[in-house]
This record gives structure tokens, C-alpha cells and sequence, in this order.
């Protein structure tokens, strides 16, 4: 059903919301995103959305998401969000009849990444420069025009790459809108005076088609930091000043958060032009149920609702079948100040054991984990449309225009001296506690094994360390030691052979590379917890866990990464040459020491004279 009928036969009675979602990156965590939509679906959510990846890049996984919400037995009003530039030529029309004949009605007409500036050769079509187009297309389009609602974006806190006036960037809104998009999504922001001020203007300017405040509560403060930036949204100094004194405790986060969304939404809500809400979800699900119970908007639907979980096929996977747990905090969303949430554990499905009920329950409470669960649907979630951070941005000046494996040594030699901020691979300065391995880190890039990411290993310091920290603050972390680089084939032969004569069990490691060849000494499923944290009141907890899926998604998106960069410079350039050939021939590689006790144990065990230090 399309969205603006739904949202006319309600006859503004009650608020409404959606409830956005990107598809997962792993098969295990979409058939768990499916479960948790269905427990969410109990809230009776208006519709729901599903994220589309640059370019097109998720096309497939966006649209079997949106085709299994949409029918039987979720049967949920669905929205595809739909980006039209960098789009091959011709896909835009695929994808409109597939949506079509998924029964999908709702399109968010999306402009998506701007065009990169060097890639003429990459056909894209060229009948899409901006959002209007998409709009205008679909509404040219006789029985596109009849079936679908659309849905376009608006930025109460301005388009980030926009030189344009805050007036001018609404009569380009207001151009979306009369040529055809029926409501707006905004993007999300935390200034709730500013966006009441921007739907003024808006209105002002007469455009009367609903707007839908897009609504992220805060999950964790490495998320909100980076997803502020990137979507340049402004941050309150009341929130920055509340929420930076509670960064490194993961629970009173999320705690502020669940207020603070409820806060902003009573008071958008009591303003009276606003009648729903967008939630992104970043595929979690406790924090969007805490701001509905908190708001007691749910009270009412739960008990119609309550046939979805009846109707919903069985689970998905062997592992997952049966892990799923709804927590819901006992005393809702109230508990901010005094740091004690207690959670109650309410089974929703079959009995189950005790090690995947601790997996399943800390998926919300560290879902952007280093190395996360790769079961969690949150797993490896690095923007709210799957983007590797690469396709949103030009190449940084920063990282000059490699020429040969020498220059790539120097820019990775140049982040860890702090000379630039950024690689490909890493998109802010190092964390505290890789500078206290940063001798370690630059021998390993010197010798040419670009380190990509690392940790120390910790033999148990207290959780409020400023460093090391994380956690409530009564209890104590600790860490494994592990390092990631890059290297050539000889060298991961070499590491290879040298831990299998000298690890004595102590070291695992994962290698692979971009033709897909895979070696470690992990059993299958083994599991290495890397970080974990021991606090009054709970299981041990896990925050940080090294397993093959993980790794084989991972060097998927890192040997991308390398394709991508060296999409943005011509075929027969030496840059290119050179990217493409590390993309082809180098290997990830992905080393764990088990000694947390001894602090040098994995540097002492790599620099040796076998491995050329
Ligand atoms: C709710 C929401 C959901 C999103 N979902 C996704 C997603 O799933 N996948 C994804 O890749 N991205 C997504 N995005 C990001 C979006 O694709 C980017 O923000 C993109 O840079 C702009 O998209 P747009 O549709 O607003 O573009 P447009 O409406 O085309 O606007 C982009 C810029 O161009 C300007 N402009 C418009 N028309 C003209 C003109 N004729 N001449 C000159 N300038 C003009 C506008 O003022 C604006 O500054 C989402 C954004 C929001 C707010
Ligand atoms: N299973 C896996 O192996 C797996 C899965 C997902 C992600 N990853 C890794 O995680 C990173 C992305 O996850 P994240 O956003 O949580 O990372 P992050 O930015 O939190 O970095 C993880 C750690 O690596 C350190 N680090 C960053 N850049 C480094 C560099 N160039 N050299 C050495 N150390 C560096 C950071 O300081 C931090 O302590 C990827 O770069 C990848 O290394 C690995």
C-alpha cells in the first residue's frame, strides 16, 4: 500500500513511524534482520524502509529485503530507497519493474554519491543528475507513475556537500516536490529548534506535503561521531556536553540516547505539524522499542500485533535458530543518570543455550564491536547505506597518487606518524591505545605489511581506564594482542609456515586475497574473543571477536576498498596498475596472539630473522 494513503487513513488520530534498515552483509545476519523485523513489526510501524547501496552496490540483497518484508507473511508496507546517479545505464528501469512486481509502491527517490570526477568510463546513465530526475522519470512513466508513491529527502541542517543557501537548497526541495514526490524524509539531526525553524521555512514556501523527521538515537558514541560527520549533522552543545562525559560506557550511551529521541520527538510531536517519524534503526532494535514504550506509543498496537510473531516462519539459521532474545529494559528508558539498567529476558522463540543467548543479547549492546558478531544484522554497519566510506568521497589529497609500493608504504608509514588523518582503510587518527604499540606497528609498515587495524594486548584494567576503558565503570577489561596487514604472497608463505613451526598454539591467524584463496589455523567455527570485559552483575561480556565469517566479509569490503581507489584513476595509469595489482596480488592478514598476560608476546613472536626483521 502506498504510504501517503496510509498516512491519510489514519486521519492523523495517532503518530506513526517507519523503521529504516540497510540489507545485512552477511547471509546469517539478513535472515536474523527478517526475525528482528518481525518482532519489530509488532509496533506497528506505518512502513518500513530498505537502504540501497551506492551505485547500486546491495541492488540484489536491497531488493530481496524488500521483497520478503512486503509479502506474505510480513505483508508490511515497504519502501525501497532508490539512488539514480552512478547507476549503469538501464538499471534504473530493471530495478523500478522488479519493485514493481515485488508489489512495492513506495520509492525514496535518491540522487546518491555524486558522479566521481575521473570516471568517464564507468557507463552510468545519463539521464539522472539529481533526485528530481528520478521523480520526474517515474512520474512520466504511465504505470510507474500510477503504482508508485514517492518519497524524496530533505536537511534541516543543510546538505553537506551543498554551497548552496539554506533557500535555495528548499525551492530545489520544493521542485522535488511539485514535480511529483508525494512526502519527505528528512535527513537525521539532533537540533530540534533548527528543524522546527527549517519546516517553517519549508512550509512557508508551500510545499504541504508531509515531513517525516528522520530520528537516530544515539547507539553508540563511535557511531554518532562518525554519522554526524559524515552527514553533516549539527550537534547541540547540550548533547555534545551530556553525551561526552558518557562515551566510554556503551549502556549509558545508548541510555542517553533512548532519552534523548524521546525528548526530541515530544517536542517536535507537540509542535502540530508533524505527524510521523523515521526511525534509523542501524538494524538494532532495542533502542527504537525503548523510545516507543517511552513514549507509550506502543501500548496500544502490542496487543494487536502479537499474530506476526505467530505467523513468522521458523528461524533461519542453524545458529541462529532459537538465539533471539527481546530485552527489553525493565524499568524503560529511565535509567540514564543512575548507570543501572537492568534488562529482563523475555524468550521469544524455543528453548536455547546459554553461550548464543550472551551472543544474541550483546548484538544491540556492541553492535559496531571492532570485529562484531557476524550473525548480529548490525554486523559490519559502517553508514546507514552500506557504504565503504570510499564511494562517498573523492580520493583524499592525502593519500597522494601512489605510484609503486614504495609510495603506498609512506602513506601508511604517514597516518601512523600522524601526518595525515586518513587511509582508505581507516578513516579517523589512531584510537589512545594503538599509539602505545606504535613502534610495533611502524616496524611491521616499514617492512612493508601495512597495518590496517591492531589492538594491545590488556591483562585486566579497569573498565573506566581512559585508554583501555569501556563498559560500566566497576569492572575490569581485557584484551589479545592482534595485528591486520597487508603484505605479498611470499610473505603470508613465510608467516604461514612460521607460525605453524614456532606458534605452539599460542598464535592464529586468518589470511586471504582478492582472488579468494583463504588459509588459517582456526577449526571452522572456532571463535577468538579479542576483547572482553568482566562487570558486577552480568555475564562476561564480548565485545570484540575474531571468526572466519567475519574476517572473509571484512577482506571482501577491504579488497573492494583497494578496487574502488583504483577505480578513480584511469585505465592505463600507473596509480591504477598499481592499485589493481595490490587488489590481485596482496594478502590480508589477520594475526592473533593468546598470551594477553605478556604484553610483547605477539611483536616479540613476529620480529624475528626468519620473517626478514
Ligand atoms: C532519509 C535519507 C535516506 C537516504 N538513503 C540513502 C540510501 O539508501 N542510499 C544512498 O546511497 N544514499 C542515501 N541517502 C543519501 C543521499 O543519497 C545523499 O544525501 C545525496 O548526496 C543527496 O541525495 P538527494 O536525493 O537529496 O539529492 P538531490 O535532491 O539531487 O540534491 C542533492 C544536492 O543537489 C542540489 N540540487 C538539486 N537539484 C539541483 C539542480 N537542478 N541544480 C543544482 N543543484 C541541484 C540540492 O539542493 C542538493 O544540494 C539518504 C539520505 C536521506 C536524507
Ligand atoms: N574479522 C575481522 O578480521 C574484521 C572484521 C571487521 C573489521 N575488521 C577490522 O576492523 C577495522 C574496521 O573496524 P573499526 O571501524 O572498528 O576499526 P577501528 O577504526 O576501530 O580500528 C580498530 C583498531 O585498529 C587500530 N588501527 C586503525 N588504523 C590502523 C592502522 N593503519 N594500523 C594499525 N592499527 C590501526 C585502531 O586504532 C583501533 O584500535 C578494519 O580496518 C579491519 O582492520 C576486521
Amino acid at each position: 500500500m502506498k504510504l501517503s494513503e496510509k498516512i491519510n487513513a489514519r486521519g492523523g488520530s495517532r503518530p506513526f513511524y517507519t523503521f529504516e534498515f540497510f540489507p545485512p552483509r552477511t547471509n546469517q545476519g539478513f535472515e536474523n534482520l527478517v526475525a528482528r523485523i518481525s518482532r519489530l513489526a509488532t509496533l506497528d510501524p506505518l512502513a518500513i524502509s530498505v537502504t540501497w547501496g551506492a551505485g547500486g552496490s546491495t541492488k540484489d540483497r536491497s531488493l530481496e529485503l524488500a521483497g520478503i518484508t512486503q509479502s506474505h507473511p510480513y505483508s508490511l508496507a515497504t519502501m525501497l530507497h532508490l539512488t539514480c546517479t552512478n547507476m549503469q545505464e538501464g538499471l534504473i528501469d530493471d530495478v523500478l519493474e522488479s519493485v514493481k512486481d515485488r508489489g512495492i509502491q513506495n520509492i525514496l527517490a535518491l540522487r546518491g554519491d555524486p558522479p566521481r570526477g575521473k570516471e568517464e568510463w564507468i557507463p552510468s546513465d545519463p539521464r539522472f543528475t539529481h533526485a528530481i530526475d528520478l521523480v520526474r522519470y517515474i512520474r512520466s512513466v504511465p504505470e510507474y507513475s500510477s503504482h508508485f508513491c514517492i518519497g524524496v529527502a530533505g536537511y534541516p541542517d543543510g546538505h553537506p556537500d551543498s554551497p548552496l543557501s539554506e533557500d535555495a537548497e528548499i525551492d530545489n526541495l520544493k521542485a522535488k516536490v511539485d514535480a511529483g514526490a508525494d512526502f519527505i524524509i528528512t535527513q537525521l539531526f539532533y537540533d530540534v529548534d533548527q528543524f522546527l525553524r527549517w519546516v517553517k521555512k519549508v512550509r512557508a514556501k508551500g510545499i504541504t506535503v508531509p515531513i517525516i523527521p528522520g530520528i537516530m538515537p544515539v547507539q553508540t558514541y563511535a557511531t554518532f561521531a562518525r554519522l554526524t560527520k559524515l552527514c553533516g549533522t549539527k550537534v547541540p552543545k547540550k548533547l555534545e556536553d551530556e553525551l561526552t562525559p558518557l562515551k566510554h560506557d556503551d549502556r549509558l550511551v545508548k541510555d542517553y540516547g533512548v532519552n534523548y529521541a524521546i525528548e526530541m520527538i515530544r517536542k517536535i510531536h507537540s509542535d502540530g505539524d508533524i505527524q510521523g517519524f523515521h526511525f534509523c534503526t542501524l538494524n538494532l532494535e532495542k533502542s527504537v522499542q525503548r523510545v516507543l514504550e517511552g513514549l507509550q506509543w506502543t501500548g496500544a498496537v502490542n496487543e494487536v500485533s502479537n499474530k506476526l510473531i505467530a505467523d513468522i516462519p521458523a528461524p533461519l539459521t542453524e545458529n541462529s535458530q532459537g538465539t533471539e532474545f527481546l530485552i527489553t529494559p525493565s524499568s524503560a528508558a529511565n535509567n540514564a543518570t543512575s548507570g543501572l539498567v537492568s534488562f529482563s529476558k523475555t524468550k521469544t522463540k524455543n528453548e536455547m543455550g546459554k553461550g548464543e543467548v550472551n551472543d544474541a543479547a550483546s548484538w544491540d549492546d556492541f553492535p559496531n564491536g571492532r570485529f562484531g558478531d557476524f550473525k548480529s544484522p548490525a554486523f559490519g554497519n559502517q553508514d546507514p547505506w552500506g557504504g565503504s566510506g570510499m564511494t562517498r568521497t573523492d580520493i583524499h589529497p592525502q593519500w597522494a597518487n601512489p605510484k609503486s609500493s614504495e609510495d603506498l608504504t609512506r602513506m601508511f608509514m604517514s597516518y601512523l606518524e600522524s601526518k595525515i588523518t586518513t587511509t582508505p582503510f581507516s578513516d579517523g587518527a589512531l584510537c589512545p591505545e594503538s599509539v602505545t604499540i606504535l613502534p610495533q606497528l611502524k616496524k611491521l609498515t616499514q617492512r612493508g605489511w601495512w597495518t590496517v587495524g591492531s589492538q594491545p594486548a590488556v591483562d585486566g584494567i579497569s573498565s573506566a581506564d581512559e585508554t583501555f576503558g569501556w563498559g560500566p565503570r566497576s569492572g575490569w577489561v581485557f584484551q589479545k594482542a592482534f595485528v591486520e596487514f597487508f603484505c605479498d604472497g611470499k610473505d603470508a608463505d613465510a608467516i604461514e609456515a612460521y607460525i605453524a613451526e614456532k606458534g605452539q598454539g599460542w598464535v592464529h591467524y586468518f589470511m586471504a586475497n582478492g582472488k579468494g584463496d583463504f588459509r588459517g589455523n582456526v577449526a571452522g567455527d572456532g571463535r577468538n574473543a579479542v576483547t572482553w570485559g568482566i562487570f558486577p552483575g552480568s555475564e562476561i561480556l564480548q565485545s570484540t571477536i575474531i571468526e572466519r565469517e567475519s574476517f572473509i566479509t571484512w577482506k571482501e569490503e577491504a579488497f573492494s576498498i583497494w578496487k574502488s581507489w583504483a577505480s578513480f584513476y584511469r585505465p592505463a595509469s600507473p596509480e591504477r596498475q598499481l592499485l589493481d595489482e595490490v587488489a590481485k596480488e596482496r594478502w590480508l592478514v589477520s594475526i592473533i596472539h593468546h598470551d594477553y598476560k605478556n604484553a610483547d608476546a605477539l611483536w616479540t613472536f613476529l620480529f624475528d630473522s626468519e620473517l626478514g626483521f
